[in-house]
């Protein structure tokens, strides 16, 4: 495919995310891209997306390695895929105020339900990074699951480190035990937490340390607090979602038949009211300025607590990066390094 690349719309730990117009078609795509060298997890990304067809969940369009002069001719791996023009469900969530209402999470939480139950039960693949700002949201309003990185064939059987982001991580993937899809509805119930509120799903005064929080979520046998604001509906919902056993979590089947996502009003599609028209308009509601961080220089966030996440010790071959920053919160992304 010919395709001209136009302005980066996201920085992520492990790429960048750029529009792009395709020259015969004229259609607007997203181009994320790596240095070949350390594209790793886009190339699995690739290979995971490129298997999969929803439309609650980003379209693939295709993978190309490309020499550019953005990386003084070296190679550079490119992952195609469907735009989204209204961003992420953070965005979202920020142009309405810092939350979304109750109706609005549920229309969305139902989505990204129809995307899990289609990759879980239809392709046998643990998203392992649910959170909003994995969530995008496509042309119609709807939502789509995006960022394949941590992304796995769920095997019971095959035992891989656990990646993903420690707010989001269930009891038995903080202790390094398994992550598989029960673990995505432990993050469905973050998620819904960070809709409604806007916010990281834990607080407290050390709700920003993600070491804290895992240990208060893998061995204090600590949830997400279920927040006031809800009906009595959403935190029946929440505690579905959040039991603390992987195996008593309901699935994503069962959690499309709640209440909680059946009764309330349709409001898809066209659930986002005033659009941006064009890239640049969608700019406005982005972070793109985050500096990547450099994988020989760690951040100064893990000098600080290298001793401490040894203590866990299953995360002693991991990197973790912050990525998370929307509301002056450090969440960040764990992912293994292979290198
Ligand atoms: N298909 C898309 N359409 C529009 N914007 C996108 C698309 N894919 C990604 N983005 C933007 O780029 C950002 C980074 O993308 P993504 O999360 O896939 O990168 P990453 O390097 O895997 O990030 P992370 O550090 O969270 O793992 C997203 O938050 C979103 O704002």
């Amino acid at each position: 495919m010919n395709w001209t690349r136009r302005k980066t719309i996201g920085r992520g730990s492990s790429a960048t995310v750029y529009a792009a117009t395709c020259q015969d078609s004229g259609e607007t795509i997203a181009v994320k891209s790596a240095d070949f060298h350390r594209s790793e997890f886009l190339q699995r990304e690739a290979k995971i997306l490129s298997s999969l067809n929803s439309p609650y969940v980003i379209g693939y369009r295709g993978c190309e390695v490309t020499k550019e002069p953005l990386n003084n001719g070296e190679a550079t791996y490119n992952l195609l895929m469907e735009y989204a023009p209204y961003g992420t469900l953070i965005d979202a969530a920020a142009k309405n105020g810092g939350f979304l209402e109750e109706t609005r999470v549920a229309s969305y939480t139902r989505q990204i339900l129809l995307g899990l139950q289609y990759i879980h039960n239809s392709e046998g693949i643990a998203h392992c990074d649910i959170k909003g700002s994995n969530v995008l949201v496509g042309d119609n309003g709807e939502a789509k699951i995006a960022d394949f990185g941590c992304a796995k064939w769920d095997e019971p059987e095959v035992t891989e480190p656990v990646k993903g982001t420690p707010a989001f991580m269930a009891p038995e993937v903080a202790r390094g035990e398994r992550q598989g899809k029960e673990s995505d509805i432990w993050a469905v119930g973050c998620t819904v937490i960070e809709m409604a509120t806007g916010s990281s799903p834990w607080i407290g005064a050390d709700s920003t340390d993600p070491v804290s929080v895992m240990y208060r979520v893998g061995y204090m046998g600590e949830s997400p607090e279920l927040p006031s604001s809800l009906t009595e509906q959403a935190k029946d919902f929440l505690g579905k979602c959040l039991k603390k056993e992987a195996n008593e979590r309901w699935t994503a089947t069962q959690l499309l038949n709640h209440p909680f996502l059946i009764t309330k009003p349709n409001t898809e599609p066209g659930l986002v009211t005033k659009s941006p028209t064009s890239v640049t308009d969608q700019m406005f509601w982005r972070s793109v300025e985050e500096e990547e961080e450099d994988d020989e220089e760690r951040p100064s966030w893990w000098e600080c607590h290298e001793e401490r996440i040894g203590l866990l010790s299953w995360i002693g071959q991991v990197v973790m990066e912050p990525t998370w920053d929307t509301d002056g919160e450090d969440w960040i992304t764990v992912r293994r390094n292979n290198d």
